[in-house]
């Protein structure tokens, strides 16, 4: 079960490298018995940070403590974690048996221990039926398995994962996605993981840490993240397709805020809708998705994306279009950030901890 005390403290930890800042002041925090996903582009600094974490590299600045405890400067052997990489990292001469239990060999576990620990291990992963063959003899998912089972197996509280599931294909990485979270919370792990696909941190995190270039923008549930980005940037990196931003002139007509500052207003493309009154678009293309469309437009300077009922009709070449005021986000035009003052209360987001909103 998720608790709210923090279990790893990463405190204002900067990552210097020969011609890069890998990791800029961060400061975040992760709970115990909770999914945390570090998301973010390529090259933000996820994987500088889930190995200092792990103890495989060491801060320039700052310090990380697991329960209360500064671990900064401690080997990867001396802090209490697995790990899964997206390489899986199986020994190709060694069977699934014992490259699962490798980790307790390397510590000498008792024999009959580690046969007790396989079989429940094995079981709970689908595996009991491969455990001779070698890794090659198993697909890809397998494959995932075993590199997961060998990290359950350690009865470690904290995993650390590195993309696990990214050299799967689409199916069965979203089977795994419901495998992985189930498994987590079955045993009450403290996983910390990382990923650049949004998808994956949407569905399995209880928290979601989205980072750009060295630091972090925004810490928040997948829905906080979601309906209240703190920038134009997360408000950009989340959702298929990302939030429109649009210059206010463009939605002259419609149900603006009033702000004094230069400011950009952020629209979901399932908050806008076709209407009879309101700011006027040209329509520029259309892609069919079975159950919806995607319609992009163009009004004033802003292009942008709505998506509508594949029942619906189809909006004509020039159309008026409307939001609910309380869908729209608005942003300061030259910081990018979010600005809360013009936020709507949603019922939703009232009753969750926001106190984790760097917002
Ligand atoms: N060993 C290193 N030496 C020099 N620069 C490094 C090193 N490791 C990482 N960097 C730089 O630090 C920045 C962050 O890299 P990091 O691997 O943490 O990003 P990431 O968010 O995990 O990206 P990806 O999703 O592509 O793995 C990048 O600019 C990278 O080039």
């Amino acid at each position: 079960m998720q608790t709210s005390d923090p279990f790893i403290q990463i405190d204002n930890v900067r990552r210097a490298f020969e011609n890069s800042i890998a990791l800029d002041g961060v400061s975040v925090s992760f709970e115990r018995g909770a999914f945390s996903v570090l998301l973010g582009p390529s090259g933000c600094g996820k994987s500088t940070l889930l190995r200092l974490i792990a103890g495989l590299d060491q801060p320039t600045a700052g310090v990380i403590w697991v329960e209360g405890k500064d671990v900064t400067a401690l080997p990867p052997s001396g802090r209490d974690l697995s790990m899964v990489f997206q390489s899986y990292a199986l020994f190709p001469h060694l069977s699934v048996a014992q490259n699962i239990l490798f980790g307790l060999t390397v510590r000498r576990t008792a024999k009959a221990d580690m046969s007790r620990r396989l079989a429940v291990v094995a079981q709970m992963m689908g595996l009991s039926a491969f455990l001779d063959r070698k890794p090659a003899q198993l697909s890809g998912g397998q494959q995932q398995r075993v590199a997961l089972a060998r990290a359950v197996i350690s009865e470690r509280p904290i995993c650390l994962m590195d993309e696990p599931l990214s050299n799967l294909d689409a199916k069965l990485r979203a089977e795994m996605r419901v495998e992985l979270r189930a498994l987590q919370q079955k045993l009450r792990l403290t996983v910390i993981y990382v990923t650049h696909d949004q998808v994956e941190a949407m569905t399995m995190a209880d928290k979601i840490i989205v980072m750009n270039a060295g630091r972090v923008d925004q810490v928040g549930t997948p829905e906080q993240i979601y309906t209240r980005p703190a920038s134009t940037f997360t408000a950009g990196f989340i959702g298929t397709p990302p939030m429109a931003l649009f210059d206010p002139v463009d939605l002259a007509g419609g149900p603006v805020p009033q702000v004094r500052q230069p400011h950009v207003i952020g629209l979901r493309p399932e908050d806008i809708h076709l209407s009879h009154s309101g700011p006027t678009a040209r329509l520029t293309g259309v892609e069919y998705l079975g159950a919806d469309r995607l319609i992009s437009a163009q009004a004033g300077q802003t292009a942008f994306i709505m998506r509508t009922p594949a029942s619906a009709p189809l909006p004509a070449p020039k159309f008026r279009f409307g939001w609910l005021a309380a869908s729209a986000s608005v942003f300061d035009a030259t910081t990018g950030k979010r600005l809360p003052q013009y936020d709507f209360p949603t019922p939703s987001l009232a009753q969750k901890d926001t106190t984790h909103e760097t917002a």
